[in-house]
């Protein structure tokens, strides 16, 4: 895990982080931590919490209790573009899409922020450019999102994510709709972002997870059911039980 020098080692941590929908307990008491540089899968079956646990960490859900720590900074309160703001970005399902721009202006709203200065529309595009070219869409500037397939679309939220240089990439389900081929380059893709960023990934493709993550967190019914690196889980009993099927 390439760990920066000098900075804290966790990024992020949620202790007690609740969520409940009338009487239903999406999310329960959730202590997970997420270190610098790595690729976090968060898996489960249907229904297990999973993305309500992620919208609570990039502001998209209001938690009902506990709390959030970013760079040890609580952002349990904070709004989600403030949040997007200290380095969180995520991507979920098509959503943060705009169907009727080209794939250019998609990435380029993104990446506007965080240049410098004024008059800077070369460099944006050279930017925008190159986030495309990273997640296999080089070339697509023009198109425009909506005639994208729907494996495309989902590259191309990734480079919207990337477009906002993210110390924490939570990718939502990100293979969904890929081909064989196309999965294997977005796995590399996934690594060369670890490079820089730290990723937390939900997936329900189990070869990608047990190849890309560096740990696992197995949720079910709201709660943590087990954490451990790919042998570790897929050695638990528990989780094979509740979720591997095996
Ligand atoms: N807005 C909502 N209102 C009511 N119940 C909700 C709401 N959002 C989620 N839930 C419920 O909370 C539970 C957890 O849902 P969540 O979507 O977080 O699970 P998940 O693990 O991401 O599932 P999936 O893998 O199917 O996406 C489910 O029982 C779901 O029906």
């Amino acid at each position: 895990m390439a760990a920066v020098t000098g900075a804290p080692s966790v990024l992020l941590a949620t202790r007690g982080l609740g969520r409940r929908f009338g009487g239903l307990r999406a999310v329960d008491a959730v202590d997970l931590t997420v270190e610098r540089g790595e690729i976090r899968a968060v898996i489960g079956p249907n229904g297990a919490g999973k993305t309500t646990l992620v919208g609570m960490i990039c502001g998209r859900i209001a938690a009902s209790e506990g709390q959030m720590l970013f760079e040890g900074e609580d952002i349990t309160g904070l709004r989600p573009w403030s949040r997007v703001e200290r380095g969180i970005a995520y991507t979920f399902q098509i959503t943060s899409i705009f169907q009727n721009l080209t794939c250019f202006d998609n990435v380029a709203l993104a990446a506007q922020r965080g240049l410098p200065c004024r008059g800077g529309e070369a460099e944006l595009a050279q930017k925008v450019e190159r986030t495309l070219a990273r997640v296999g869409l080089a070339g697509r500037g023009t198109v425009l999102a909506s005639t994208l397939p729907y494996g495309h679309q989902r590259l191309l939220e990734v480079a919207i994510g990337l477009a906002l240089a993210p110390k924490l990439l939570i990718l939502d389900e990100p293979t969904q709709g890929l081909s064989e081929e196309e999965i294997v380059g977005f796995c590399a893709l996934v690594r060369e972002i670890a490079a820089d960023a730290t990723v937390l990934l939900i997936e329900h493709n189990m070869p990608v997870v047990m190849d890309l993550s560096h740990r696992i967190t197995v949720m079910d019914n709201g709660r943590i059911l087990a954490e451990g690196t790919p042998e570790e889980i897929q050695a638990n009993p528990e989780v094979r039980r509740a979720y591997l099927g095996t």
